[in-house]
């Protein structure tokens, strides 16, 4: 049996443009994991099984999708624990398939190559190739076109998922996107958000990135009242994270904004 951690990801920017013919948007995302994950352990089984999560999960299916490119069986029973919320817009169960997929492809006996399982993966979602991947990336196209970032690690992270929030769809996010016509001015915010990347260089400078197209939340602000230096929604939301240079000021931020949801203190993922 293998295991390995399904950590979540947040969006440090989300810069969001036109409708594509395969009907996903344009984007230019930054993408960086953080440590608080799901743990996810595969074993060789009789027959393709799944336990651990409730419902359909997206695991099978990129398990199913890798034993097809490969012309195998899907021989394995992957188990699940869950810690990252679900539908919560820290790439869950992106993250879940991604790290099914590459247990799964280290057993195979001749394993795919790394672009061909990327390529599976990216028939699963447009965040699964980015947990494939070690550190921050830039996501173009629908998201799954990848660039390895550097970018500052050396700050915390408050999580908060607003008590009582449901999740719209991702494609019903997006939708509405389309509706209040949000892809105006798409070019200059992407051309902002690639000099200031390149202009990064100490972890406050995270805040001059271009926030996100999709969401927004009060909660943010109460983030950067409490002393994040960045803050926004992740994904298509709800949750919401703040950035803190001091760990005991992210401790009390978190504390606090317990009167209003599940929080969590985190840092940026660091691969094993
Ligand atoms: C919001 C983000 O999580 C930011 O990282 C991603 O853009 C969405 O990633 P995801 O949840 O894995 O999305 P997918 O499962 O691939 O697609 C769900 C739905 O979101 C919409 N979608 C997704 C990605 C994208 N670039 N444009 C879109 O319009 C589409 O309606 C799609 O059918
Ligand atoms: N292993 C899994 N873990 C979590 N959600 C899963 C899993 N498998 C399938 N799902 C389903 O996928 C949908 C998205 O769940 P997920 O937790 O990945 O959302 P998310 O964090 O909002 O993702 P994103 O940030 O990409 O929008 C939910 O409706 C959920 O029921």
């Amino acid at each position: 049996m293998r295991r390995a951690p399904a950590p979540a990801k947040i969006n440090l920017s989300l810069v969001v443009g036109p409708l594509r013919d395969d009907g996903k948007h344009e984007v230019a995302t930054v993408l960086q994991r953080v440590d608080l994950g799901d743990c996810v352990s595969l074993s060789a089984a009789p027959v393709l099984d799944v336990v651990g999560f409730d419902g359909d999960t997206i695991v099978r299916a990129a398990l199913a999708a890798l034993a097809r490119r490969a012309g195998v069986e899907p021989r394995w029973l992957a188990r699940i624990a869950k810690a990252i919320p679900v539908a919560a817009g820290l790439g869950g169960g992106s993250s879940d398939a991604a790290t099914a997929l590459r247990l799964a492809n280290d057993m195979l006996p001749e394993p795919l190559a790394v672009d061909d399982l990327a390529a599976v993966a990216a028939e699963i979602g447009a965040d699964v190739p980015f947990f494939l991947r070690p550190g921050p990336q830039l996501g173009t196209a629908d998201g799954t076109v990848l660039a390895p970032l550097d970018l500052p690690q050396d700050y915390w992270v408050v999580l908060v998922l607003p008590d009582g929030a449901v999740k719209a769809s991702t494609a019903d996010v997006y939708r509405r996107f389309d509706e209040r016509d949000g892809m105006r001015g798409f070019e200059e915010r992407r051309a902002a958000l690639v000099d200031a990347l390149a202009a990064a260089r100490r972890a406050r400078d995270l805040a001059t990135l271009p926030g996100n197209d999709l969401a927004s939340s009060p909660l943010a602000g109460a983030l950067l009242e409490h002393g994040a230096f960045r803050a926004d929604v992740s994904g298509a939301g709800p949750s919401v994270y703040g950035l803190f240079l001091e760990q005991r000021r992210a401790e009390a931020a978190a504390r606090t904004l317990r009167t209003v949801g599940r929080t969590w203190v985190t840092a940026p993922f660091r691969d094993g």
